[in-house]
């Protein structure tokens, strides 16, 4: 008898698509320095945030991505009954988190939209370009799941005051920020040469110019998000993060922001999107081994 296993162990898809979803979330959560945001240098503008709650949310998430996955191998297509798996798998990966964090909201807005991501790539891995996948995932979000609960949530709050897009929409129209200004943006600044901390973080800036982030019109108003989307085109404008001036107007946006308590949380989950997508259009494992 032997005391180890020397047999390799094969991963399956849906383990493989949960481990680049997790890989995302952390890659996220430890890129710095991000406006306003929980980073490797600290908390923000968050007081009950800190960068090691956001690792241990991030790896509570696995089984749920995984449990996703699995579901899109399942059912094969996309129905509502594949819709509704994957709405209670993502308020149960919700429960998860929650009780590793003990009840604080770190991911909601990350599970629903690397949730519809991960379940979308799974449906067919012959076609994993961004565009493909964020389509997928839109004909998803696009289905009303009958069971879920509809709570007065800080997103429905301000899209009743400000009439603003928050998350479903995103998801619902195939994820413009993350395919038109998130994605795009980290390649150019991949291409310029500019290091890959940077490239992510003008990822983030990029979409950070046009989104209308509830979490930061929940807790700063109309004020907060103008301070968000300028600011952000500003850093791009001076010449991005690898630049001199540039790196000195993101540290005023960190500023601006936090004296204005404005997190753009919606923004970071949209960059761990982005940073998903390229890994999906990039994994080797995944376009090779299924
Ligand atoms: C469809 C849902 C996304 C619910 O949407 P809704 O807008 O009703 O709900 P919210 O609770 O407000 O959550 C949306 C979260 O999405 C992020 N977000 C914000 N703006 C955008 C945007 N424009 N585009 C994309 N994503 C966006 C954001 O998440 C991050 O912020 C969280 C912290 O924010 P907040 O809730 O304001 O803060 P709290 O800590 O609670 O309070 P304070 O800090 O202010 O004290 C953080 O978690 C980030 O993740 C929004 O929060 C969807 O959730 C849903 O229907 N779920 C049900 C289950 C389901 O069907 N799942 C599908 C499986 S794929
Ligand atoms: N890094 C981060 N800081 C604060 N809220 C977030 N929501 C998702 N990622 C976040």
């Amino acid at each position: 008898m032997h005391a180890l296993n020397l047999q390799p162990k094969t991963i399956t898809l849906a383990e493989r698509l949960a481990d680049l979803a997790v890989d995302a979330l952390i890659d996220e959560a430890d890129l710095s320095p991000k406006p306003a945001l929980v980073d490797r240098r600290g908390n923000g503008a968050h007081t009950d945030l800190h960068l090691g709650l956001m690792h241990a949310s991030a790896l509570a998430l696995w089984p749920a991505f995984k449990e996703m996955a699995e579901a899109a191998l399942e059912f094969g297509e996309i129905g509502l009954p594949l819709r509704e798996a994957i709405g209670r798998i993502g308020r149960e990966g919700e429960q998860a988190m929650l009780a590793t964090t003990n009840g604080v909201n770190t991911h909601r807005g990350a599970i629903w939209a690397l949730g519809l991501l991960v379940t979308a790539a799974a449906l067919d891995t012959k076609s994993t370009n961004a565009g493909a996948v964020t389509l997928r995932a839109a004909r998803l979000a696009l289905l009303d799941d009958r069971y879920a609960p509809r709570p007065l949530s800080h997103g429905a709050q301000v899209a009743q005051r400000y009439g603003a897009r928050g998350a479903r929409e995103e998801a619902q129209l195939g994820f413009p920020s993350v395919v038109q200004r998130g994605l795009p943006q980290l390649k150019r600044s991949r291409a310029a040469g500019h290091g890959e901390q940077n490239a992510r973080l003008d990822g983030l800036l990029a979409i950070m110019t046009d989104l209308a982030d509830t979490c930061v019109l929940y807790r700063a108003g109309e004020q907060g998000l103008h301070a968000m989307q300028h600011g952000a085109q500003a850093v791009l404008d001076a010449g991005g993060s690898a630049s001199l001036t540039g790196r000195r107007r993101l540290h005023e946006l960190d500023q601006q922001l936090i004296a204005l308590n404005a997190s753009p949380g919606g923004a970071a989950d949209l960059l761990a999107a982005t940073l998903l997508l390229d890994r999906i259009e990039r994994d080797g494992i995944l376009q090779g081994a299924f």
